[in-house]
């Protein structure tokens, strides 16, 4: 099947590229980009003026819940929600049940996102066996079957040693270490934020401390074993800044935040005690948004991923201590970006395709995408002026538990393609 995009503002940093151009899609790839393009026989002709046209978005942090907990989320509602928010692909993090720490339960991963067809599926594998931080996992093994990096998300690596271990073998693949960092001696049993908020409410605190001294730990780490170390949801300033000058002294240090720790603070949930603002870190104070929000907008932040978390009702409709942490956000991390930064002028463009297409192709060493020819056609149209809703019913997941429900939302994504397949066709899943 053939498409002639005609007219879209094509963005991509890779290229110099920010101008309106046509795109013709062919087969898998794209054909042709220019000015005035013909479209061949039998091609469908989309009409793109007034939108965006960037490579496929990469949201390099998901947890999709399949093996072992499909009532919450599977690989195929996992995949409609990430096509719904405008992405081409995802990676999926290791906490399944059982935890995917063998080239088997990769391939499983593989095989389950080709029948679904909607998004590349690239699984992550665990660090350590079982994810429990005791004994290094099948590395190699899963590396042959597919997965594209290592991590223990959901816990951090207690062990320094141990850390050290996993890091000088992945080391040897040139792969990165994706690190959830979290000693958890001293976040215990801390659900809000340790300050203003767990002190208003009563709740055990999670400090910043507890994050920002794993972070440094990796870093030192990162350092002695040469491993590439890319910090997992970063949430606070200090944590950001100790990134900042791991990366001057350029060590091989990337991080990523979520449109959560951007966009929301610990002062929404001493309003409310929505259990949907429970997620880990924790939402953190004004002033760490704030230097997020800065980070993001000045390149010091590689990706913005969305951590998508889902958890059923049962889990989320109690009281704040027992619920499970997490917020889905696969659907509003795109229309989040657009409306709260890039239409109010703080973030280019160019940023906003870095830090959600470019970038987390390149922690993950994926192959990258261009708007040129001969790449593949893995694209995504963006509509700047299309208001989203977010209630219920516009969220794919199968969990519904998003931190942003109730929110009117302007720019999102209206088409994507994967590999010249057309899998969001104005702004409705394809299959
Ligand atoms: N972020 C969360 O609050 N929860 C994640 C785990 C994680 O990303 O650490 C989950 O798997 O539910
Ligand atoms: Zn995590
Ligand atoms: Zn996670």
């Amino acid at each position: 099947m053939a498409f002639l995009l005609r007219g879209a503002h094509v963005v991509d940093p890779q290229l110099g590229c920010d101008q309106v151009l046509d795109v013709l899609v062919d087969g898998k790839s794209i054909a042709a980009v220019g000015e005035g393009l013909q479209a061949p026989e039998g091609a469908e002709v989309i009409e793109a003026a007034g939108k965006y046209l960037v490579p496929g978005l990469v949201d390099m942090h998901v947890h999709f819940r399949d093996p072992g907990f499909e009532y919450k989320e599977t690989i195929y509602t996992g995949a409609r929600a990430a096509t719904k928010g405008g992405f081409s692909d995802v990676a999926t993090m290791p906490n399944t049940s059982p935890v995917t720490d063998t080239g088997t339960g990769i391939r499983y991963q593989i095989d389950r996102a080709r029948h679904a067809n909607l998004v590349y599926v690239h699984p992550i594998g665990a660090l350590t066996k079982g994810e429990k931080g005791e004994e290094l996992a099948e590395i190699g093994d899963m590396l042959v079957e597919g997965a594209c990096a290592f991590s223990d998300d959901g816990h951090g690596v207690q062990s320094a040693g141990m850390m050290r271990t996993c890091m000088a073998y992945v080391s040897q693949f040139g792969r990165a270490v994706l690190a959830h960092c979290e000693v958890e001696s001293l976040t215990n049993h801390g659900v809000v934020n340790e300050g203003r908020a767990s002190t208003r409410l009563g709740m055990f605190g999670w400090p910043a401390l507890g994050e920002e001294l794993e972070i440094q730990r990796d870093i030192d780490l990162a350092r002695l074993t040469g491993c590439e170390l890319h910090v997992c949801h970063i949430s606070t300033a200090r944590g950001l800044e100790l990134v900042r000058a791991a990366k001057a002294e350029g060590l091989p240090v990337t991080c990523e935040v979520t449109p959560h720790h951007l966009f929301l603070t610990e002062e929404n949930i001493t309003e409310s005690y929505n259990t949907n603002l429970k997620m880990n870190p924790p939402l953190r104070t004004a002033a760490d948004a704030a230097a997020l929000r800065e980070g993001v907008c000045d390149g010091s932040i590689d990706c913005v991923v969305t951590d998508h978390a889902p958890h059923a009702a049962h889990e989320k409709e109690c009281e704040f201590e027992i619920a499970s942490f997490g917020t889905v956000g696969l659907e509003c991390s795109l229309p989040l970006m657009l409306n709260n930064l890039v239409r109010k002028g703080h973030m280019s463009w160019q940023a906003l395709v870095e830090v959600m297409a470019v970038n987390p192709r390149r922690v993950l060493h994926l192959e990258p995408v261009r708007v040129e020819a001969g790449s593949a056609a893995n694209l995504t149209l963006i509509d700047p002026e299309r208001q989203v809703k977010v209630t219920p019913d516009f969220i794919e997941s199968k969990s519904k538990n998003c931190a942003f429900l109730g929110m009117t939302l302007t720019g999102c994504a209206t088409d994507v393609f994967v590999e010249g397949k057309h899998t969001l066709v104005d702004g409705e899943v394809a299959w």
